[in-house]
């Protein structure tokens, strides 16, 4: 399996080479960076010495890159990665591409222009979702894999079986999420400077972040019907980890017995979504540096409304593990390779 990653210098380029340090299949061959060409990656971070010592490239070299490559990793801001999956599968049609970024997660370019305020210039209608626990099938065949966001993958996971069996009144979602800083990239910031962080826990982009309709495009999908949300995203004073909170009222009658059956149902056979029960308390340090999503539900009989709560690990079940998840699908290797290790704890 010959891969190259765009984009190496970012937090989810370098997640990508952490974690592809130890599969057996996938072997690197390009990795690129358009401020720090010619740089090997150990001495930009220097935890991959031993792991990863290659030279970068840059996107002068795409003619290679998509020649050589049977599948290209993408960790470019939006609007970016969309010139290069453009370029890249017209010099190679056969080249796979598994893009982190929104650039081919909408089917609808319309509401993808309106949130992201650029134009689309790859319309892939073919691209496919890549939250792997829904879209398995899809994601086997994919040339284009448009993976999901952070905060998505949390929040649709932990509804998607409340949507999918028809328990919730779709009118009444609302999503409480906090996430690590790492979520906002390496690129400096005042938002993500020590002392505005630390000690302190703030709510952003309220009724406005460009995953709410990530969020109800794939549940609006998965219910039949559209469907609008409220999502409220917060940064802690943490380097990785999502807690998403998501509230629906139940439908009249539904009981927690069939609120149980639902998540049994879609994720019983599913080894990287693992349930905690109704009453269980997912924890982000559990899932901290692995592909888990920790799933627990609550049902309170005195409001009728069902709370569903998800932990992952922002770059790897949220960005990178997701995207290696997919790239096994995509080539038929055993989909937990690579990706099978124990969460570091405490
Ligand atoms: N961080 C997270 O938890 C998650 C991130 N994502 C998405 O993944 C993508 C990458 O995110 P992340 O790794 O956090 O981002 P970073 O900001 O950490 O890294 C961005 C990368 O893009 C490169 N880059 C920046 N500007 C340009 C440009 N104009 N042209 C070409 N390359 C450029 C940088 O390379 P260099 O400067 O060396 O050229 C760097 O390698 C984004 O689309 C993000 O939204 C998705 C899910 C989770
Ligand atoms: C903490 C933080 O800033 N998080 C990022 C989301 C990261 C992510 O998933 O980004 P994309 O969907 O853009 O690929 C944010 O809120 O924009």
């Amino acid at each position: 399996m010959k891969i190259s990653i765009v984009g190496a210098t970012g937090y989810t380029g370098a997640e990508l080479l952490r974690l592809l340090a130890a599969h057996p299949v996938a072997e690197i061959l390009y990795i690129t960076s358009e401020s720090q060409p010619d740089t090997p990656i150990h001495e930009i971070y220097p935890h991959l010495t031993r792991f990863c010592e290659k030279r970068l490239a840059s996107l002068a070299d795409l003619d290679a890159i998509a020649t050589e490559s049977q599948a290209i990793f993408i960790g470019l801001p939006h609007g970016h990665a969309m010139e290069v999956g453009r370029k890249a599968t017209a010099i190679n049609p056969n080249v796979k591409i598994i893009d982190l970024g929104a650039d081919y997660r909408f089917k609808n370019f319309d509401i993808y222009e309106q949130w992201y305020k650029v134009p689309h210039t790859h319309r892939q209608a073919q691209a496919v979702y890549g939250l792997t626990e829904l879209n398995r099938s899809q994601v086997k065949q994919a040339g284009i894999v448009g993976n999901p966001g952070c905060y998505t993958t949390a929040s649709i996971l932990a509804l998607a079986p409340l949507v999918k069996a028809g328990l919730i009144d779709l009118r009444s979602i609302i999503i409480d999420a906090k996430s690590g800083v790492s979520g906002a990239g390496r690129g400096l910031s005042l938002g993500s400077h020590f002392t505005e962080l630390f000690e302190s826990v703030k709510a952003y982009n309220v009724a406005g972040h460009r995953h709410t309709p990530e969020i109800e495009a794939v549940l609006g999908e998965l219910a039949g019907q559209e469907l609008v949300i409220n999502f409220t995203p917060h940064l802690i004073p943490v380097a990785r980890g999502i807690l998403s909170t998501c509230y629906a009222q139940l439908q009249e009658g539904v009981s927690p017995e069939a609120v149980d059956a639902a998540y049994s149902s879609l994720y019983g056979d599913e080894y990287f979504v693992r349930l905690l029960g109704r009453g269980g308390y997912p924890v982000t340090k559990n899932t901290r540096g692995t592909n888990f999503c920790d799933l627990g539900w609550h049902v309170d009989k005195r409001t009728g409304r069902v709370i569903a709560i998800a932990a992952i690990d922002n770059l790897v079940k949220g960005a990178a593990g997701q995207a290696i998840q997919n790239m096994n699908v995509m080539f038929a290797i055993e989909e937990r390779t690579g990706l099978d290790n124990a969460p570091l704890y405490p």
